[in-house]
């Protein structure tokens, strides 16, 4: 724009004109950008539809979702600035700003006092720059000295709001987050929802990436776009308003140049937005890629010491290096669409629009009468016009180069409103699914096995609860309860139980038959999807699992886990009473050997697998619930001090329900529920003599069963030495051939 008003200058033409068209022009761009999103997502519309199909022909279909998978899926569509995305950030927008008197709409409404602020500033520093070329023009010492004494006034409050600007959008980004992960955190917490997002959905693939990066791109990008947008677009009012009155001031004719910079500007626009990369979904996907790449880390981390013992770092390092190649693969194709489009842009906006620019100057020039409004000319000055000429053309000069900066500046943050959405998107799905699971509803994509045999039977489909839970003051009663994974497959079908206080139940059954999903039911986890369930309320039951979660904090919360040192008082309990619950574990020692209850560790690492599984049961000491649930949680715990423990749970009236494989435990249970791994159970009062006596015979046969294949070659040796045949090789034979058919049928 400059170029062409040094142009017109060489050429004296009345600049003012020029300043006419151009302020229309500016007008126009702003209507273009306002409507043009609906024009061009009608002609973005077949594109995106005929990519999806492109897409949907070229990836093999891997697995086979359920209904409600396919039907959620056909809903969502990519991110993309189109109705979805203005409907997912109002949605979020009112998370983040719930209401006027509010710190968010307070910082917000700041903010845009500040940007409005500049931009009256900026017209008149503008202004300002005119008035002192013309005092210069004029030759005035006095007038020039007090105009650049207000010119170095007017910097300090520029500066300052210039600099405030960027604070209050650094501001604005991080109250907007705060408020956002308070929310997602609330979410997070409520109903086991951290569980769910992992366990029984599978459409978060990375939840913490969502929580952390996710929200924090999102909250920067819209902090950073809403002064991006607002600032331009005040500018541009307000400096085509003053454009404007300028040039008809001068009497130019502005309707020529207006019309050809609404249809230019509008173009432009609109190519920009057809031929515009899906950045939206480019983000998305490398947000997901660099969720995968942080999950690769931690598991890593948490996993150490095991593939440490298996010198796994070669395979390990090679799934690391994988990912971080799938990410770089991403963030490059994102630059290189860039690179086309930035060039695009350019071209666009400063080749054509200069071009246009051209003939927009030509023709006021030619149009222009020199006549103002009140008649008079403009040339009329007492020194020929001279040095208001050159005042008006500084001032329209400068305007100019700020509005059309500002347009260049509205019209490339088309991209970034495109990312805005990716980012749009993602944390819209992490609210969406965690409204999902707060409500029961579940998604997860199940891997079909066409040739393989299904273990279990399976329900294909959206799975229904249908089951009611009933909750009891101290008993469980569970009736026609089917045991179902959140993969639909039915481990049981219908288990019916009751068990009162002082029935201490032990759970058999081979590995995968539905024990500890039984528990995890009972504790509210899975979801109840037949027959009826009653029990106490879940802080009644308290769950050890085999490995103990151990959490931040000092010793003492290790035991009160997951009560706080303050619960602990309140329940009128002493540092000295936890001595006694780590005596009866036989932990006592460690009290002193980690350095007293206030010592702070890492003690995952800190503490033995058997000294873990020790705090464990501590902790059912600690919290004395109606019932414990038990999971193989004294593996690794000697037999004396395993026996000890579960005496003196019962002696505190505590219902054992114990997941065990030690028969030394069964004295110490009055029944007994057996699964038998193919979907049938039975219950019944556990006689421990009598079955300790029979696990005596059995163990007993193994040991003599065990000898038998050596017993065999050594008999097909003796045989082929002595040249004879044994009449006990041939009846195996044909018992093994026997056995064989029938297990073929
Ligand atoms: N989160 C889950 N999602 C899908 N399936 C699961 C999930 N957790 C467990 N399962 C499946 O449920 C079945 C029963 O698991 P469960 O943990 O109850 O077995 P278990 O009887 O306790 O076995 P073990 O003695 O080996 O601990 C298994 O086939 C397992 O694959």
């Amino acid at each position: 724009m400059s170029k062409l008003l040094d142009m017109a200058a060489k050429a004296k033409i009345n600049r003012q004109k020029v300043a006419a068209g151009a302020a229309i022009c500016l007008l126009a761009a702003y209507g273009v950008r306002r409507y043009c999103p609906n024009v061009a997502s009608v002609l973005m519309k077949k594109k995106t539809e005929d990519g999806a199909r492109l897409q949907q022909n070229s990836e093999p279909t891997k697995k086979t979702t359920t209904k409600a998978d396919e039907g959620s899926a056909s809903q969502k569509s990519s991110p993309n600035v189109n109705k979805v995305f203005y409907r997912q950030l109002r949605r979020l927008i009112k998370i983040i700003i719930p209401g006027v008197w509010t710190k968010e709409f307070g910082a917000l409404t700041f903010h845009t006092a500040t940007l409005v602020a500049r931009t009256f500033l900026s017209v008149y520093v503008a202004k300002l720059d005119g008035s002192i070329v013309k005092t210069i023009v004029q030759r005035d010492m006095t007038k020039f000295s007090i105009q650049l004494a207000k010119w170095l006034l007017i910097a300090v409050p520029a500066t300052f709001i210039n600099s405030l600007i960027r604070f209050l959008e650094s501001q604005l980004a991080l109250i907007f987050r705060t408020r956002l992960v308070k929310h997602a955190y609330n979410m997070y917490f409520d109903k086991q929802t951290y569980y769910r997002v992992s366990n029984l959905d599978s459409r978060l693939a990375n939840a913490d990436q969502c929580l952390t990066e996710d929200i924090a791109m999102f909250t920067q990008q819209l902090a950073h776009l809403y002064s991006h947008l607002t600032k331009p677009l005040l500018d541009v009012s307000l400096i085509a308003f003053t454009l404007y009155s300028l040039a008809s001031s001068r009497g130019a004719s502005s309707r020529v140049p207006s019309v050809l910079a609404a249809v230019v500007i509008s173009i432009t626009a609109s190519t920009l937005r057809a031929v515009s990369p899906r950045f939206g979904k480019l983000v998305s996907e490398e947000a997901r890629r660099k969720g995968d790449l942080r999950f690769m880390h931690s598991r890593i981390i948490a996993n150490a010491e095991e593939i440490a013992f298996y010198g796994g770092h070669k395979i390990e390092k090679s799934h690391l290096a994988r990912s971080f190649k799938s990410l770089t693969e991403q963030s490059n194709l994102i630059y290189l669409k860039r690179l086309w489009y930035i060039m695009l842009e350019q071209f666009l906006m400063k080749y054509v629009w200069s071009c246009s620019g051209l003939i927009m100057v030509a023709v006021p020039i030619l149009t222009a009468t020199g006549v103002r409004y009140d008649g008079t000319y403009v040339d009329d000055d007492p020194d020929g016009g001279v040095s208001e000429r050159t005042r008006a053309f500084t001032t329209a000069r400068n305007l100019l180069i700020q509005s059309a900066d500002a347009i260049e500046r509205m019209m490339s943050s088309y991209k970034e409103v495109t990312e805005l959405a990716g980012y749009t998107s993602r944390v819209s799905e992490l609210f969406e699914v965690f409204e999902d699971m707060k409500n029961g509803r579940y998604q997860r994509n199940t891997v079909t096995h066409s040739k393989s045999k299904v273990a279990h039977d399976r329900i294909n489909g959206p799975l229904t609860q249908k089951g009611q839970v009933v909750e009891t003051e101290s008993t469980i009663d569970i009736e026609n309860l089917p045991i179902i994974t959140p993969n639909g497959d039915i481990i049981v079908a219908s288990l019916t139980l009751q068990i009162e206080k002082g029935t201490h139940l032990l759970i058999t059954g081979p590995n995968g038959c539905g024990k500890s999903s039984l528990f995890r039911i009972l504790s509210g986890l899975w979801p109840v999807y037949g027959g009826r369930l009653c029990r106490p309320p879940p802080s009644s039951m308290f769950y050890i699992p085999q490995r103990p979660y151990m959490s931040i904090g000092t010793l003492r919360d290790q035991v009160i886990y997951p009560d706080s040192k303050d619960d602990m008082r309140g329940k009128g309990l002493k540092d000295s009473d936890l001595e006694q619950i780590l005596n009866t574990v036989n932990l006592q020692h460690i009290v002193h050997r980690e350095g007293g209850w206030d010592s702070v560790s890492d003690w995952k690492d800190v503490l033995s697998g058997g000294e873990k599984q020790r705090m464990g049961m501590a902790r059912t000491f600690y919290h004395r619930p109606l019932f414990a649930l038990l999971d193989e949680c004294t593996s690794a715990v000697s037999i004396d001090v395993e026996s000890k423990i579960y005496q003196s749970l019962k002696d505190c009236g505590i219902t054992l329900m114990t997941i065990t494989h030690r028969p030394t435990l069964w004295k110490f249970h009055t029944h007994l529920l057996q699964f038998d791994g193919e979907g049938g159970w039975r219950m019944e009062v556990l006689d421990t003599t009598t079955r300790l006596s029979l696990n005596d015979e059995k163990q007993r046969l193994e040991a003599q069963l065990a000898g038998m294949p050596r017993m065999n070659e050594r008999l097909k040796e003796l045989c082929s030495v002595l040249g004879e045949d044994s009449v006990l090789l041939h009846s195996q034979e044909s018992f093994v051939e026997l056995e064989t058919s029938q297990e073929s049928e």
